[in-house]
């Protein structure tokens, strides 16, 4: 059995084992990528790497792409074509530069004449390319959102993107293992949503830092996939690489006829069944961290500040820097209250706002809008409420509210019906606040900035941003409806699961001796690279000298080191000007703010930064963060902790994160005051003052000190290992056909694998094409 163990272990840890292309002592692991989920912003650079390199999409079934986070809501009615439909001319091109790769490189996708089209972590799940058990990766730090389903699911940087597609495979790291459990049954007028923000508000923006959650409990057993989704969609605003839930009967029932899902009637279902149901933590696994939650502590929740751990029930105050001991947190918290416009004392619910957003791939699916639906029904938007937009996730759940006539119910209350997309979540379309607006929203991000530039963002569930827009101001949906409007209907399906048995599943032995393993090439693979690792292919790390700019912050997220509207460019290079963008200019003015650090002599030409607080680099999986602080000359970054995805993009880009005690940091902190330069020396992993004197030591991964070290690019490296990578996909296809793109391998025996055109991508001339798969 695939899944047989010495030990008791966690459903990460199972998920991972059955992945594991090669593991090296140093604990790198090279780990296999079932699914690949691609979108315009993250991957023009990675499509221009491969055609650098001359390499191709190694697993083209295993890829899907679409446009979300640039696309209009407008109305599609008179859609022609991208290049007409698209008006904002680098949000064009990033979609038109992805339809060109998505043929050259013959991908399936999902195109805005497409009705299937919509935000990625939307249309995964609901076309059935996301099942339980596999690894799921896309440029994009939601991609979590897809561990509802038992899989292994995270965001990864653009030049991870590029190793994907070239390799189907990731150089990663073990994460630890944490446990959040929530037992009880949730109170009325409390969803998934609330769950997530209040299990944020425990544990902090860093709280999963390092870590994947297995969320578990009572009350996460009694939710939908689409309550799931949400759930683990926002662990990376718990810092956590990715966030799971074991799959059961829920599951198996949301994938019963999805069209990428094995049909119910076959073998393969009834294969697929008997692994997926192995798939739970065993009794007596550890964890290396453990929360537990009574479901009814949770009330309705929103968010007052700037970072998605600034939460408070509905019933309770703004708080005061006063309610922090930690200095740290008092100053963030009267940052936020500044940037916010908010008074500490004043009563959540007397806070007006002037919008509403009910979308983004954490609750923007069909149940969302029925929640939503339910407490505006016969009832109108309040007159101060500016616009109210619903914007669901992708045309197919547009098409089923239609169906079930929730746009006419939004339409009635006075809410604009839009098309599918990313939207006002992170505002990279026309659809943004203006300074100071206040907006309730269903996303998951209130960073500075993040809905429009000065805009302020209040985090909820879909039933209290609906009631917000009835009232005008943040509202507790419970005074607002009627109980019986309070809980979302529950499903508890029942299907049969087969019991795994001996002819369902190969050992490994089994499939060694099956498989006749060939010598040379998988048929599939790239067309004409050598594979040899490319010599040059980054430039080398070792000792670094430099002036330190100090930055004495917390949480800076990704969005503060470079805001969206920098992030529509198909280059990595010139991004040095967008660096902090919000904080370097005045946004009235464009004039440079002479107050903030990297604007001040001798500060301008630091190659180091050194960071006081925790979780630099959280957030968003843009890898334009690391590229502008690299434009800008920094190449180093001293800090207590990193948001994991930016840390391992740094790496990818010749830059050295450095994680340094508080002592340490202290020391450099002196050295940055005083305007002197420090030294960073690799190769001894030793940070030293310009005259020789010791700061502080630091570890570092000896795989990425050794690329570093040697400017090593590791998509070469990893093509080395074409043998290992082929064993796998062929042990795959015998323990997992399922997981094999349907209708476009055609596998004749174990061995032969013959690439086909996929039949019916919708490209190009599409209407007259088939909408199914
Ligand atoms: C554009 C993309 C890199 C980004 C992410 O990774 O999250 C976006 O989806 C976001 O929500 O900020
Ligand atoms: S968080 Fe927002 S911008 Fe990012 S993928 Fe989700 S909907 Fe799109």
């Amino acid at each position: 059995m695939p899944s047989a163990t010495t030990s008791p272990t966690t459903l990460y840890d199972k998920v991972l084992r059955d992945h594991i292309v090669d593991e090296k002592e140093d604990g790198t692991v090279l780990i296999y990528i079932d699914r690949h989920l691609v979108h315009e912003v993250t991957s023009p650079q990675a499509f221009e790497g491969l055609r650098n390199a001359n390499r191709s999409v190694r697993r083209p079934d295993c890829t899907l792409a679409t446009t979300d986070h640039n696309v209009p809501t407008s109305p599609r009615t008179n859609f022609k074509d991208v290049a007409s439909f698209v008006k904002e001319a680098d949000s064009r091109t990033q979609c038109v530069t992805l339809e060109d790769n998505v043929r050259d490189f013959n991908l399936t996708f999902f195109g805005l004449d497409d009705k299937r089209q919509g935000i990625v972590h939307i249309i995964g799940p609901e076309q059935g390319f996301t099942l339980p058990g596999t690894t799921v990766v896309c440029g994009d730090s939601h991609t979590s959102t897809h561990g509802a389903f038992g899989s292994l699911a995270f965001g990864i940087g653009t030049s991870e993107v590029e190793h994907v597609l070239a390799t189907q495979t990731l150089l990663s790291r073990r994460s630890d293992n944490m446990k959040i459990q929530v037992d009880g049954e949730l109170l009325p007028g409390v969803g998934s949503k609330d769950v997530i923000l209040h299990v944020i508000g425990v544990i902090g923006t860093a709280g999963g830092t390092g870590c994947v959650i297995e969320f578990c409990g009572s009350a996460i057993k009694s939710l939908s996939m689409e309550a799931r989704m949400s759930i683990c969609n926002m662990s990376i605003e718990a810092g956590a690489r990715a966030g799971m839930i074991a799959p059961d009967q829920i599951t198996f029932e949301y994938l019963k006829g999805r069209p990428l899902a094995p049909k119910t009637d076959s073998p393969e279902w009834k294969r697929a069944i008997a692994y997926w149901s192995t798939l739970k933590t065993d009794e007596g696994a550890k964890f290396d961290k453990e929360v537990y939650i009574d479901a009814r502590d949770i009330a309705p929740t929103v968010s007052w500040g700037t970072s998605p751990q600034d939460v408070v029930p509905i019933t309770n105050v703004v708080p005061s820097p006063d309610d922090f001991e930690d200095p740290q947190k008092k100053e963030a918290c009267k940052r936020a209250l500044e940037y916010m416009g908010l008074t500490s004392g004043v009563p959540m619910e007397d806070i007006v706002v002037d919008k509403v957003f009910i979308g983004s791939c954490t609750n923007a699916r069909i149940e969302d809008l029925r929640a939503a639906a339910k407490i505006v029904q016969g009832r109108k938007i309040a007159s101060n409420i500016k616009h109210a937009m619903i914007v669901p996730g992708s045309g197919l759940v547009k098409q089923q509210a239609e169906q079930e006539g929730l746009d006419k119910i939004f339409t009635d209350a006075g809410f604009d019906w839009r098309e599918a997309g990313c939207s006002m979540c992170l505002g990279m379309n026309p659809d943004i606040l203006s300074p100071k607006e206040r907006c309730a929203s269903t996303s998951n991000r209130n960073f500075e900035g993040r809905q429009g530039a000065l805009g302020r963002t209040h985090l909820m569930s879909p039933m209290m941003a609906a009631a917000c827009a009835l009232v005008g101001k943040l509202a507790d949906v419970r005074k607002v409806a009627a109980a019986s409007n309070l809980t979302p209907a529950k499903t508890r399906p029942q299907i049969e699961v087969a019991e795994p048995s001996v002819e369902d599943m190969f050992s490994d032995e089994d499939l060694d001796h099956i498989l006749d393993i060939p010598e040379n090439g998988h048929a599939a693979a790239v067309e004409s690279s050598s594979g040899a690792p490319a010599s040059g292919g980054m430039a080398t790390f070792t000792q670094l000298k430099g002036i330190v700019a100090p930055l004495e912050r917390s949480n800076v997220d990704t969005d503060a080191i470079i805001p969206k509207q920098f992030l529509k460019t198909i280059k990595r290079s010139g991004l040095g000007t967008a660096l902090f963008h919000q904080w370097r200019y005045d946004s009235e003015t464009g004039q440079e703010n002479p107050d903030f650090i990297l604007n001040k002599p001798p500060y301008r030409d630091a190659k180091v930064l050194v960071v006081t607080g925790p979780n630099f680099g959280c957030g968003s999986s843009r890898e334009h963060a690391p590229w502008a602080l690299l434009d800008f000359g920094i190449r180093c970054i001293i800090a207590p902790s990193f948001g994991d995805i930016f840390r391992s993009n740094c790496f990818k880009n010749s830059m050295l994160p450095l994680i340094m005690d508080q002592d340490a940091i202290q020391k450099v902190m002196v050295e940055a005051e005083a305007g002197r330069e420090i030294e960073v020396d690799l190769p001894a992993q030793v940070v030293r003052t310009a005259d020789g004197t010791e700061l502080g030591k630091f570890e570092v991964d000896s795989f990425k000190k050794h690329c570093l070290v040697n400017g090593l690019d590791d998509i070469g490296l990893t093509m080395q290992m074409e043998d290992k990578i082929r064993r796998f996909e062929q042990k795959r296809t015998q323990r997992y056909p399922w997981l094999d793109g349907t209708g476009y391998l055609k596998r004749t025996g174990p061995v032969k694998v013959e690439a086909a055109p996929v039949p019916t991508t919708n490209r190009g001339a599409v209407k007259t094409e088939p909408l199914e798969w």
